[in-house]
């Protein structure tokens, strides 16, 4: 790939670390701070030109999105570029990679990991909604972890599929994996449109898969298509693979993975689920900027509150020193 002068001359590329469905992803050296960051490389012909939406309008509102965005549990844009064919994006590293290599085939998180990031995962998605964003993509390989360890900070990344709450073709959005695209996607939306209820049914995917370790509509001979399952609503917990995780787990999974979208738990109704309810620290916001300096300064306090988020002390634990 040749690079911009200007960005070669403020940057030393090094070798690849994740490739996406429209570009790769490399690591790179700020020349003049040695600071390490990631740099999304973006083929604008990549993008789906599908029906009448032209790339480069949707490539501009992609930019236009990750420009506007700010939340720590949102990948932020440190830097940009462009030529007349690529768009080459600083980003902060998050050395955590993909949550979908945490997630491997058959088995889930501990249940105390998954719940601290699904509720990044809703403090995020609740920002996007509250600043007319969709995101419409949400699958593990857009969920970048901050660091190796288990309690980190997560970000939301590529805004590619999102729609900014104004008029949208449908089009573009069969583009993408459909394993994760909620029903309503499929059945009404060619007429009535769809809201922000499509990223609430995809985070009941992605918790689902976080804390069964498979998915809860996948592709198997015996069984309908993906697309039908979807529509149908129909997934099942296998009892091996869910014993040990809580019924408020189960329940917050269930709740968000209903077919009827008007029925469907929104995201301000699922942050204030019992699940995520920890009653010596109930989560909140703050929370969510604790793990984000946690992160950026690997405080050991820190650590310990963001352990105590995740493992609340239980009332019959006496504290050994
Ligand atoms: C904005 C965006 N995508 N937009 C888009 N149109 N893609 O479809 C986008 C997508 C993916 C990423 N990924 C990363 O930043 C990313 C992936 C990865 C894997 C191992 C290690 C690191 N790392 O930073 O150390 C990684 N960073 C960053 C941005």
């Amino acid at each position: 790939t040749i690079f911009p002068k200007e960005f070669q001359e403020k940057y030393l590329v090094s070798r690849g670390i994740g490739t996406g469905v429209c570009g790769e992803v490399k690591l790179a050296f700020e020349r003049a701070t040695c600071k390490k960051v990631a740099v999304k490389i973006i083929n604008k012909k990549n993008f789906p030109s599908v029906g009448v939406s032209h790339p480069r309008r949707n490539a501009e509102r992609e930019i236009e999105i990750l420009r506007r965005i700010d939340h720590p549990c949102l990948i932020k844009t440190e830097d940009f570029y462009q030529t007349e064919d690529t768009y080459y994006i600083v980003l902060e590293l998050m050395e955590g990679g993909e949550l979908f290599n945490r997630v491997k085939a058959g088995h889930g998180l501990d249940e105390a990991v998954a719940k601290l990031y699904f509720y990044q995962m809703l403090m995020a998605v609740e920002y996007l909604h509250r600043n007319g964003i969709i995101h419409r993509d949400l699958k593990p390989e857009n969920i970048l972890l901050a660091s190796q360890a288990k309690t980190c900070l997560i970000k939301v990344t590529d805004f590619n599929q999102s729609k900014i709450l104004e008029g949208e073709t449908l089009s573009r959005t069969l583009c993408g994996t459909p394993s994760y695209l909620a029903p309503e996607v499929f059945t009404h939306a060619a007429t009535t449109g769809y809201g922000p209820a499509v990223d609430a049914w995809s985070l009941g995917v992605l918790l689902f898969v976080c804390l069964g370790g498979y998915a809860p509509f996948y592709e198997h001979p015996s069984r309908p298509s993906v697309q039908e399952q979807i529509i149908q609503g129909e997934f099942t917990m296998v009892p091996s693979k869910w014993k040990g995780i809580s019924d408020q787990a189960k329940d917050m999974v269930r709740k968000l993975l209903v077919v009827d979208p008007s029925l469907r738990l929104s995201i301000t109704s699922a942050l204030k689920h019992p699940w995520l309810q920890v009653k010596h620290s109930p989560l909140n916001h703050e929370h969510c900027y604790l793990i984000s300096d946690l992160c950026a300064f690997q405080d050991p306090a820190m650590l310990a509150q963001a352990n105590k988020l995740m493992y609340p002390p239980e009332d019959s634990d006496t504290v050994t020193h």
